[in-house]
């Protein structure tokens, strides 16, 4: 899917939300684990509830393969449903994926071929050439993790090398690496004070931005200091959507959830876009 597809969604659909497939068999509706494929069954119920409602899914692998095998069959049922029901949706991998570059391109293969997602989460730790096999795929997007949501960003993220933050470092360095819009960045929601400085280096690129909900990031300030003309944004909720509630209600209290998300997105771009 090209960026410009993605934006045309985000202005139709008037929502630049994404909802995280974090699928944990402890919390999903107890009557579905009867299920021949529980994972896939809850993911479709989901989907098909709230699809209307959002403009990208994002499955963390780490749930999928936590199952093994089965986990792993379940997120490619997923997918395979997105792409043929929903080809519309852009799909992100959040792998974290990253290596040497022959490895990495094997990691690239895994999701941009044989799983055919969209975009995949990559930590840049590893420098350029552990990015490059992911730009690669032409068609592909790489989303590096820049400034997570997490408290251990903390830890090295925003500490400074030559009176430069680390995070800085990282987007000022891949900003060149490839064309602003196939190369995209992770911020999270927690860290919305820092977008209007992100913003001076990557004033074009898409930010993935994880954290609302239940990380307590708050969707305004994301958009306040985030937005561009691009709306340049995915706002991921995982468990705040998908474990609104654990009955057999759960697909339509998750489309709730989303809805009132998507409202707040719509007077968001309303206030932005002045219309
Ligand atoms: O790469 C990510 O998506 C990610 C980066 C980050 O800084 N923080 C973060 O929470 N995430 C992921 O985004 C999702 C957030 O889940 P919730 O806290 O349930 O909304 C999880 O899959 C996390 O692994």
């Amino acid at each position: 899917m090209t960026t410009e597809k993605l934006i045309s969604e985000i202005k139709k659909k008037q929502s630049f939300l994404c909802i995280g497939l974090d699928v944990d068999l402890n919390k999903i509706p107890k009557y579905l684990l009867k299920e021949e494929d529980p994972i896939f069954a809850f993911n479709k119920a989901i989907i098909d509830a709230t699809h209307h409602l959002c403009v990208a899914y994002k499955p963390n692998t780490a749930f999928y393969e936590a199952y093994g095998i089965k986990g792993w069959k379940a997120l490619e049922k997923t997918i395979k449903y997105l792409n043929e029901k929903h080809p519309e949706i852009f799909t992100i991998a959040d792998a974290k994926r990253g290596d040497i570059g022959n490895t990495s391109t094997m990691y690239a293969k895994a999701f941009f071929e044989d799983l055919a997602f969209d975009s995949v989460t990559v930590a840049p730790y590893m420098g350029k050439d552990s990015v490059e096999p992911f730009l690669a795929f032409k068609d592909k997007h790489t989303i590096l993790l820049a400034l997570t949501s997490n408290q251990g960003a903390f830890d090295f993220q925003t500490k400074t090398i030559d009176d430069k933050e680390v995070y800085k470092h990282v987007l000022e360095t891949s900003k060149s690496w490839n064309d602003a819009n196939r190369l995209m960045y992770v911020v999270g929601a927690t860290k919305a004070e820092y977008l209007a400085d992100i913003r001076q280096i990557i004033p074009d690129s898409f930010l993935l931005v994880p954290g609302v909900g239940a990380q307590g990031g708050n969707l305004h300030d994301v958009c306040k200091y985030g937005m561009n003309d691009s709306v340049g944004l995915l706002i991921n909720s995982s468990r705040g959507i998908i474990y609104a509630s654990n009955t057999e209600d759960f697909a339509e209290a998750s489309a709730t959830k989303a809805s009132e998300l998507q409202q707040e997105m719509a007077l968001e771009l309303a206030n932005y876009f002045g219309n």
